[in-house]
C-alpha cells in the first residue's frame, strides 16, 4: 500500500492521496496539484483521519509556497483555507504551521519540513503501538483479544501504519488478536469500508456489525476490549473521536471492558482544557439522508450530523501516545526516544 498522503516531486510537484471515498470497490491514487484541489478532498474525505489531515496539511502548505512563491501573504490565505476546511482534527491546523513555520526560508525549506513531517509519521505511529499493545496486554485477560473498533484508524488515517488499528496490527502481530468486531461506522462507513478493507490486507480475523450492536456485543461479554482512535485529545484526557464512540465507551464502563484511545502527540491539545471546549464538526445533511445517491429518508428531512463526539477521560482505560500515557485522570511521559523514519523499518 502507498503512503496514504505523500509529495509527488514530478513536474511542479503534487500532493497524491489514496482515494478513500473508492475503497473498498477500487483502490486508486489521485493527484492534487492546486489547493483548491487539496481543499476539496478534505472536505470530502478523499484524505480523512487526524494524522492523515496533518500530512495534508502541511503538505497544502508547500503547494501554496510552490505555486506562489515571492507572495507570502497569499501563501498565508491559502494556508488558512486548508487549515479551516475541518475544525475538529488539532493534527490538520498543526501540520499546517508547521510548514509555514519554515517559509521565510523558502518553498523547498517548506516542502522539507512537510516531507519531515511525513517520514516521522510511521515511527511514531509503530512506537505508539507498542506502547499501546504493552498495556492493553496488561490490562486484558492473558489470551487473544477479541476487539471492537469503531471508525478507521489504521494506516489510511495516518500516513503509514496506522494509531488504534495500528496497535491491533502490533497485537496481531505478537499472535494477541482472536477476532476484531469493526462497527461499520454510519454514516460514511469508515468502518466498513476502511477498516475491513485494512484488516483484510493485515489478515486479521474480523466481523463487521452494525453501530448499534457495539454496546450490545460488549454487553454480551464478546468484547475485551474497544480501540479507537482520536481526533482532539484534551489536555484533562477528553476524547473527541468519530461519533458514536461515546455511546460504546459507556456501555464499556458498565461491564468493565477497557476502552483504550491510541493518538500520536499531535492530537494532543493540552491548550484545551476539556472535551467541553472541543468544536465538533457538523457535516452536511445528505451524509445522513442518503447513501450512495439514494435517498434513505425524505429529501427535506431536517439532520443531526455531528461528525464527533467527546468520551469523558474518566470513561477511558487510557489514552496511549508515543511518548506519554493518559491513566487514572493523569499524564505520565514517557522520556520520548527520537522518533525517526529509520524507526520506521
Ligand atoms: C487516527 S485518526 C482517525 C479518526 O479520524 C476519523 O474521523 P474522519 O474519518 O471523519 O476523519 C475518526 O474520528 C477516527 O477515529
Amino acid at each position: 500500500m502507498d503512503r496514504t498522503v505523500d509529495w509527488d516531486g514530478s513536474g511542479e510537484g503534487a500532493v497524491t492521496a489514496v482515494d478513500q471515498r473508492a475503497l473498498p470497490a477500487e483502490y486508486r491514487l489521485r493527484r492534487l496539484a492546486t489547493v483548491d484541489e487539496l481543499v476539496a478532498a478534505i472536505a470530502d474525505l478523499t484524505i480523512r483521519g487526524a494524522p492523515a489531515l496533518g500530512a495534508a496539511g502541511a503538505l497544502g502548505v508547500a503547494l501554496a509556497a510552490r505555486r506562489h512563491a515571492g507572495d507570502p501573504a497569499r501563501v498565508r490565505d491559502e494556508a488558512e483555507r486548508v487549515a479551516a476546511v475541518r475544525p475538529t482534527a488539532v493534527n490538520l491546523r498543526r501540520g499546517v504551521e508547521r510548514a509555514l513555520a519554515r517559509l521565510g526560508d523558502g518553498p523547498d525549506a517548506v516542502l522539507a519540513e512537510a516531507c519531515a513531517l511525513l517520514d516521522e509519521d510511521e515511527a511514531i505511529n509503530r512506537r505508539m503501538g507498542r506502547r499501546a499493545a504493552d498495556l492493553i496486554t496488561a490490562v486484558c485477560p492473558d489470551r487473544p483479544l477479541r476487539v471492537l473498533t469503531h471508525c478507521n484508524s489504521g494506516a489510511l488515517a495516518a500516513v503509514a501504519w496506522g494509531t488504534g488499528l495500528g496497535a491491533v496490527r502490533e497485537l496481531a502481530g505478537r499472535g494477541r488478536i482472536a477476532e476484531v468486531l469493526a462497527c461499520e461506522t454510519r454514516p460514511l462507513l469508515q468502518g466498513a469500508r476502511l477498516t475491513v478493507w485494512e484488516l483484510r490486507e493485515m489478515g486479521v480475523a474480523h466481523r463487521l456489525c452494525v453501530d448499534s450492536a457495539g454496546p450490545s456485543a460488549i454487553a454480551r461479554g464478546l468484547v475485551d476490549a474497544v480501540i479507537v482512535g482520536a481526533d482532539r485529545i484534551a489536555a484533562n484526557g477528553d476524547a473527541a473521536n468519530k461519533i458514536g464512540t461515546y455511546a460504546l465507551a459507556c456501555a464499556a464502563a458498565r461491564h468493565g471492558v477497557p476502552v483504550v484511545v491510541v493518538a500520536p502527540e499531535s492530537t494532543v491539545d493540552h491548550a484545551t482544557r476539556s472535551g467541553a471546549d472541543i468544536v465538533i464538526e457538523e457535516r452536511a445533511a445528505d451524509e445522513v439522508r442518503t447513501v450512495a445517491g439514494v435517498p434513505t429518508a425524505p429529501p427535506d428531512t431536517p439532520v443531526y450530523n455531528p461528525a464527533f463526539d467527546v468520551t469523558p477521560g474518566a470513561l477511558l482505560a487510557a489514552v496511549v501516545t508515543e511518548a506519554a500515557t493518559f491513566r487514572d485522570g493523569a499524564w505520565t511521559v514517557e522520556a520520548p526516544a527520537p522518533v525517526t523514519a529509520e524507526a520506521a523499518r
